[in-house]
């Protein structure tokens, strides 16, 4: 089963790992209410290209980080072993890695608590390059954190030979574990229900409290993502929910019951891998709107993501809010009869008003290693793409579409690789 840890020498390989998106439940579930989550297929992917000077050359130009780390400076296993939270890594490491408050401190920090308990004295000492690209907007509630933490433990598991291509049941497990630690560096007490969704793909039933419920991964659906790039508070929305619920017990209580059997409807269709595609898409585009509305009662809608609904269901696409609301994103569902021009006019008219929306599809794979594209190992397609050892010259659509060309298929079938 697993090949690298041995091996004195070893070829470059991609990790990958998707988004994820709330369908249904958001603020019911704080409540105890079931909701359900599926992969976006919009992923991160890391790079990882062996090296021979004992360095480990971190590169992730999503967030500006460049930065050269010797096998020194990573903490032994031994000391982040008995750290009270995995957090407290920064403790210790040198200063001088420790960059200012922001994206790039919190991802050198997961980087090196991962490398501390993962990585063998062998890798240590030979070194590698590890690039991330990612397509998920960075902190638009779409789960960049996880996917980029599924993509950093499993290239590390790959490297000390406890996972080869994330592929069983038992791989992913591992890397859900880790990529959770990694998650817990970046968030303190994150609930795992975004390291769970992107490690294992398809959809998710979630219920506070009780462990996630894997819906399988029959079903794949079109949607589009739009970003209203309005800042949001998680946490401001759900206190504000929670006054509201004090102030009206009994009415809000039979809003988040109906949430919350919006969920559960969906999730056995989910579940039943012999739904029929039409009627799975009639359900949802009437519960896409039901739910939506609901979430309008609880006061967590915005003026952005109205206009994301008016605009979407003008073209047929039900849309709701995904997430926290008050800004963030929503969800459109794109039925089977929507033509690329519908798809265009609703992107055309929302990017006017400085709303991103990126077509893609939920439900699909989740972590996955590759080192080899269309019969192709990822040296040859490097080399192929005149890009060895560096993804970072290029764009992220650029890479993308490096990708979805030389694997010769369509950008939707992207999450293949
Ligand atoms: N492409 C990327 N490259 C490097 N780090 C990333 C990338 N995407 C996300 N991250 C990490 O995840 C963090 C974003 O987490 P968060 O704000 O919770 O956003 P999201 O809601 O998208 O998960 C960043 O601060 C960074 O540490
Ligand atoms: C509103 C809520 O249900 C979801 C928040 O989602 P996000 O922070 O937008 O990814 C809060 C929660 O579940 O903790």
């Amino acid at each position: 089963m697993v090949v690298a840890a041995s091996k004195k020498t070893w070829t470059p390989f991609i990790s990958s790992a998707p988004g994820k998106a709330i369908l249904f439940g958001e603020h019911a579930v704080v409540y105890g209410k079931p909701a359900v989550a599926a992969s976006v297929d919009m992923r991160a992917y890391a790079l990882v290209t062996p090296r021979h000077d004992g360095l480990m050359h971190l590169v992730f130009p999503d967030i500006s980080v460049d930065t050269v780390i010797r096998s020194s400076d990573i903490p032994s296993k031994e000391q982040t072993e008995v750290l009270l939270h995995p957090g407290d890594v920064a403790e210790l490491l040198p200063p001088s890695l420790l960059k200012p408050e922001g994206a790039g401190r919190t991802a050198v920090m997961t980087f090196m608590f991962l490398c501390s308990a993962l990585l063998t004295q062998q890798h240590r000492e030979q070194g590698f390059s590890i690039c991330v690209r990612s397509l998920l907007p960075v902190g638009a509630g779409l789960g960049s954190s996880a996917a980029f933490n599924i993509a950093l433990a499993s290239a590390l598991l790959r490297l000390n030979g406890l996972v080869d291509r994330a592929d069983s049941t038992e791989e992913r497990e591992l890397v859900n574990k880790w990529a959770f630690k990694g998650e817990q560096v970046a968030h303190g007490t994150p609930s795992g229900i975004d390291n769970s969704v992107a490690t294992f793909g398809g959809f998710l039933q979630y219920t506070k409290g009780t462990a996630p419920v894997q819906l399988g991964s029959a079903h794949y659906l079109r949607v589009l993502i739009c970003d209203t790039r309005v800042p949001k508070s998680t946490k401001a929305l759900v206190a504000g929910v929670r006054v509201l619920r004090d102030a009206h017990p009994d009415a809000i209580d039979s809003v988040m019951d109906a949430i919350g059997s919006i969920s559960l409807t969906a999730a056995r269709m989910f579940r039943n891998a012999r739904t029929p595609a039409d009627a799975l898409q009639n359900h949802l585009a009437d519960a896409v709107r039901l739910n939506h509305a609901l979430l309008v009662a609880l006061g967590v809608s915005h003026p952005s993501l109205e206009r994301v609904r008016d605009v979407a269901a003008a073209h047929s696409m039900p849309a709701k809010l995904t997430g926290a609301g008050g800004g963030g994103c929503a969800l459109a569902l794109i039925p089977p009869s929507a033509t690329d021009g519908d798809i265009e006019s609703v992107i055309r008219e929302l990017s006017v008003e400085g709303i991103r929306c990126y077509p893609t599809v939920i439900g699909g794979c989740g972590v996955k290693i590759t080192d080899a594209i269309a019969g192709k190992s990822v040296v040859a397609w490097l080399e192929r793409k005149n890009m060895t050892g560096n993804l970072c010259s290029i764009s992220n659509n650029d890479f993308a579409l490096a990708i979805a060309r030389f694997a010769s298929m369509p950008s939707a079938d992207f999450g293949a690789i």
